[in-house]
């Protein structure tokens, strides 16, 4: 391997940039700024190590002349400054433990916390380029992985090269002969340090990515178990997932070797040290160059001016693994919030709304457009059913009306005020918007009804309820509206994971409903239920629906027939079905019939 290979491969550039560390700088100077006075307090004890080291150094060798010297009255003082030493010692080191722990934690948990609120802020353009393994990876593994730049990791930047100096400025005093000898070994530590650093932040980078790519295969495997029930795709998941399992397993162990490697060799420098100080200073002794207390001050002091250089090394490297964690924190934190405050509910006006869709180009990828110069008018208080085939933009009018997605040119208007200047808060309270795949929240009935607004009273969620149709069958289970409905609503059918989302709708009360009708087939009990819940939601609300069926279609005030972003066509059910073009066909081919229709006895509606 040539050198310039060897440099690009061992990111040697990136390794001595202080480029990274000026980002990470900036990115937690507001989070340490928070939580300065444990910083302060670290910084202090930090003199406090420093000045206790050195005064142990000379303790143990004052303490030994002394009694060479017989000297009772010296060595009574010198028991009691011990004494002092170690009490001051312990204090320090708890509230250092203390203050370290503050240090640390608060910066994760502000840090967390800001994440969470982030993502939650995010627009659906990000969000759709992002993975949610990749997301969760941030909490549980790049935050974790910060402890190198924050608390004692940060203070060891300052402290080592301190220490190391006050150590050798003590040391010459002792003897300038013996010091320069022992720092003789320096550039052995500081290269030795440079070299495993570099190679364990390597090896710490791959270990985060494969971190990374296990935890979307997991939150993948998660989500996707009846597709994989179904396929049977469990041992090719398997033989994968321990694939990625064993490489995860050997970078631990090379990281094991590496961190074994640093610290023994870091151990040999040591050893090095304190044997030739020992050796060279025996020979002083001899000589009487310096007295036995001396010596036993140097060897004690000596380890202090070297292990620091290869600390220093090592930190670095903790540094530059924190900084692959932060960086990818930081492109996070880039990517613009759809607006500055967390959306919440308040009551909007509930009154019928217009709707108009003026000019409207739009294009996910800014490579095809969704939409050019698309034009729609919906009326105050009237039912508009959207149809046409698969891909011809009807999800994305709701993602554009919701804000979900900004459109690169024309615009949307509520009662003729552009829905950009409204908040997002005001935008989506006075919507309510019925999925067409239904996302319950891991809780009870209740929890997943009274989140649809505050204040709702029991008397106001069971009628919610029972317009949505499912009052009765909460009520005949054991718990009642207590139950415990499992991850996603799991342990729902279909149509009862509907009704509650149609319930919850219901108890919004907002004076726009989008609607995504299902396409997933129900009994036709079921089916019949969630049609007459969705009628009644319909009530007195400008809605818009994603309609599959041919009864909701046919009892839609307004049918807009929709094809790759264009409406080519609209009206009522009777004048469409008399005209030659699209709707003709979607009706002969692709509307769903109601099975209750079929099977059950004439129902009002
Ligand atoms: N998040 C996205 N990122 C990129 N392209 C997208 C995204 N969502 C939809 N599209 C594309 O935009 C086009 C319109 O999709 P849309 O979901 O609005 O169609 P649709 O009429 O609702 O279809 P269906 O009835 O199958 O749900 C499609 O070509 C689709 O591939």
């Amino acid at each position: 391997m040539n050198i310039r290979k060897m440099v690009d491969k061992w990111n040697f550039k990136q390794y001595l940039s202080t480029k990274d560390m000026e980002k990470i700088f900036f990115l937690l100077l507001p989070y340490v700024k928070k939580h300065k006075k444990a910083y302060i307090g670290l910084f202090f004890l930090l003199f406090v190590d420093i000045a206790i080291t050195l005064a142990s150094a000379w303790f143990v060798g004052n303490i030994m002349d002394a009694a060479l010297q017989s000297n009772f009255g010296r060595l009574k003082w010198l028991v009691l400054a011990g004494i002092g030493l170690s009490m001051i010692s312990i204090t320090s080191n708890f509230i250092n433990i203390y203050l370290d722990t503050v240090a640390v934690n608060a910066v994760k948990k502000d840090l967390n916390l800001n994440l969470y609120e982030h993502i939650l802020l995010l627009p659906g353009k990000s969000l759709s380029s992002l993975h949610s393994g990749e997301l969760l990876s941030h909490f549980t593994n790049d935050i974790h992985s910060l402890d190198g730049v924050i608390g004692s990791g940060l203070m060891n930047l300052i402290r080592f090269p301190i220490i190391s100096i006050a150590a050798f400025v003590y040391l010459i005093q002792i003897n300038w002969k013996l010091s320069l000898l022992s720092l003789s070994v320096a550039p052995i530590a500081i290269a030795g340090g440079a070299v495993f650093g570099l190679l364990l932040r390597n090896n710490s980078r791959l270990i985060h990515e494969l971190i990374s790519s296990i935890t979307k295969s997991l939150t993948d495997t998660f989500h996707g178990f009846t597709v994989i029930r179904s396929f049977t795709l469990e041992k090719l998941l398997y033989s994968k997932y321990a694939q990625k399992n064993q490489a995860l397993y050997s970078l631990e162990l090379k990281d094991a070797k590496l961190r074994g490697w640093f610290y023994a060799g870091g151990e040999a420098v040591g050893s090095i040290t304190f044997l030739i100080s020992l050796i060279i200073g025996a020979y002083f002794v001899m000589d009487n160059i310096i007295t036995i207390g001396a010596l036993l001050t140097f060897i004690n002091l000596v380890n202090h001016l070297i292990y620091p250089l290869t600390g220093l090394a090592g930190q670095w490297a903790g540094y530059q693994n924190s900084i692959s964690a932060l960086e990818r924190i930081t492109n996070l934190f880039n990517q613009l919030g759809e607006s500055k405050e967390l959306p919440s509910y308040f009551a909007s006006k509930t009154i019928d709304h217009t709707i108009q869709f003026q000019d409207i180009t739009f294009s996910y990828d800014g490579k095809r457009n969704v939409f050019e110069n698309f034009q729609l008018q919906i009326p105050a208080g009237k039912v508009v059913a959207i149809v046409g085939p698969s891909g011809a933009g009807k999800s994305t009018l709701f993602n554009l009306l919701q804000r979900f997605y900004e459109p690169q040119a024309g615009s949307i208007l509520i009662d003729d005020a552009s829905i950009n200047d409204l908040t997002i808060s005001e935008l989506r309270n006075s919507i309510a918007y019925v999925p067409q795949e239904t996302f319950l929240f891991s809780g009870t009935i209740r929890e997943n009804l009274l989140l649809a607004r505050p204040g709702i009273t029991e008397e106001e969620m069971i009628q919610g309820a029972a317009n949505a149709n499912i009052h009765e069958y909460i009520t005949s289970l054991p718990e009642g509206y207590d139950t415990e409905i499992g991850e996603r609503g799991i342990k729902l059918s279909g149509g009862q994971r509907q009704r509650i989302s149609i319930a919850r709708a219901i108890l919004k009360d907002a004076s726009i409903l989008l609607l995504d009708e299902a396409t997933s087939a129900l009994d036709s009990e079921s089916e019949f239920l969630v049609k007459e819940a969705l009628d009644r939601l319909m009530k007195n609300r400008t809605t818009l629906i994603i309609a599959h069926r041919l009864s909701t279609i046919q009892h839609a005030e307004v049918i807009a027939v929709m094809e790759k972003g264009k409406i080519v066509q609209i009206g009522k059910h009777e004048e469409l079905i008399n005209q030659k073009g699209l709707y003709q066909e979607l009706h002969k081919n692709h509307f769903t019939q109601d099975k209750y229709e079929t099977t059950l006895s004439p129902v009002h509606c």
